[in-house]
């Protein structure tokens, strides 16, 4: 179980803050949409704001353009209660990241991300406040923040100062390839980020892509066995609709199955599976009952049309739970 220090906050988010807009007309490719719900989006964001909703206290820590779409993101964020003291404006010109969503179908959904020039990527190191950092009981860290400098430099600025005053750090692997130059430049950094981390959660083709030229091929007890050599307490292996795997340092494992869902889109699984996970180990419970609460979670973010904005409370997952059977 993983200990956490007692902390003013319990969860700071670190990395991009951006917009989704989610096609309206459904069962559509994007040629023949014509209109889109905004939302909140970026990986992190939405965990934030899962957790926030889960009634855990949540800052961030992140950069908004200067515009419309940052004070709409920073406005949203405080509406939900998110501390947002540490998310600062750029000044050059940058721009919110956009993701466009396409639901041709339950299975078939995609992102078409405009990503050029984002302000998120340009989170300095002078940006990231070790007191702030020190201030919560653990980092949720976003894999795509590391996809380009001055970020990447932020990133590693803010695991020295976790690192040096325990508070946690949960590595959401989050691959978003059309970040990154290229998957090799990815397992580098990867690497060296998880390597200072505590928890490590990813899908299996996450952890492939961070094991680039590791000796792992694709077995999850090797990923396993490869990151808990380092400072991880725990490994989350996400495999979609086949459920999850979590591995401790004493080789105890855990599985988690999937709760049936009426699947609207597939994306925001994760997201919303990280936040419950999240909000489960803070409440000390084990690896299996965090990983369940997850899944449940993600159940429930897989059947609304949103990510951010259909982040489940307490009530909501605990009702799934008593009423469908995790298979
Ligand atoms: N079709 C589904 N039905 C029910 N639960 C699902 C489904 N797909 C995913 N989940 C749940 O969500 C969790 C995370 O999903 P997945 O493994 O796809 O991670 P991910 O790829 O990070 O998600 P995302 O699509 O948001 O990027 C799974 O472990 C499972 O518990
Ligand atoms: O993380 C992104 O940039 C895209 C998200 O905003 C979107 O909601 C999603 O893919 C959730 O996983």
């Amino acid at each position: 179980m993983i200990q956490f220090e007692t902390r003013e906050r319990d969860v700071i988010g670190l990395g991009r803050l951006c917009i989704d807009l989610n096609a309206n007309e459904i069962h559509r490719p994007m040629e023949e949409t014509r209109t889109f719900t905004k939302y909140v989006g970026g990986s992190p964001a939405n965990i934030a704001i899962g957790a926030q909703r889960l009634g855990l206290s949540a800052g961030f820590i992140g950069k908004v353009s200067d515009d419309q779409m940052g004070r709409y993101i920073v406005n949203y964020l405080e509406e939900q209660g998110i501390d947002t003291s540490n998310v600062v404006t750029d000044k050059t010109g940058a721009v919110t990241g956009l993701a466009f969503t396409e639901i041709l179908s339950p299975e078939d959904c995609s992102i078409l991300m405009y990503r050029d020039n984002v302000a998120d990527l340009l989170l300095a190191p002078s940006e990231v406040s070790e007191a702030y950092v020190a201030s919560a009981k653990c980092l949720l860290l976003s894999g795509t923040a590391l996809a380009s400098s001055p970020s990447r430099e932020a990133v590693f600025v803010a695991l020295t100062y976790a690192n040096k005053h325990n508070t946690k750090v949960v590595f959401d692997l989050d691959y978003r390839p059309y970040t990154w130059k290229s998957m090799e430049e990815t397992a580098v950094y990867y690497r060296l980020a998880a390597e200072k981390c505590d928890v490590i959660v990813g899908t299996r083709e996450e952890f492939d892509v961070m094991e680039t030229f590791s000796e792992v091929k694709g077995d999850d007890q090797q990923t396993a066995r490869e990151w808990l050599s380092h400072q991880a307490e725990l490994v989350v292996i996400k495999h979609g609709q086949d459920g999850s795997k979590a591995y401790e340092k004493d080789g105890t494992t855990y599985r988690s199955g999937v709760y049936p869902s009426n699947v609207l889109k597939t994306f925001g699984a994760g997201d919303a599976y990280a936040s419950a996970f999240i909000y489960g180990l803070l409440q000390g419970w084990n690896a299996e009952q965090a990983m369940s609460f997850g899944s449940a979670s993600a159940s429930i973010v897989i059947s609304r049309h949103s990510c951010s904005e259909a982040m489940p409370t307490v009530a909501d997952i605990e009702e799934l739970m008593q009423t469908t059977t995790a298979k």
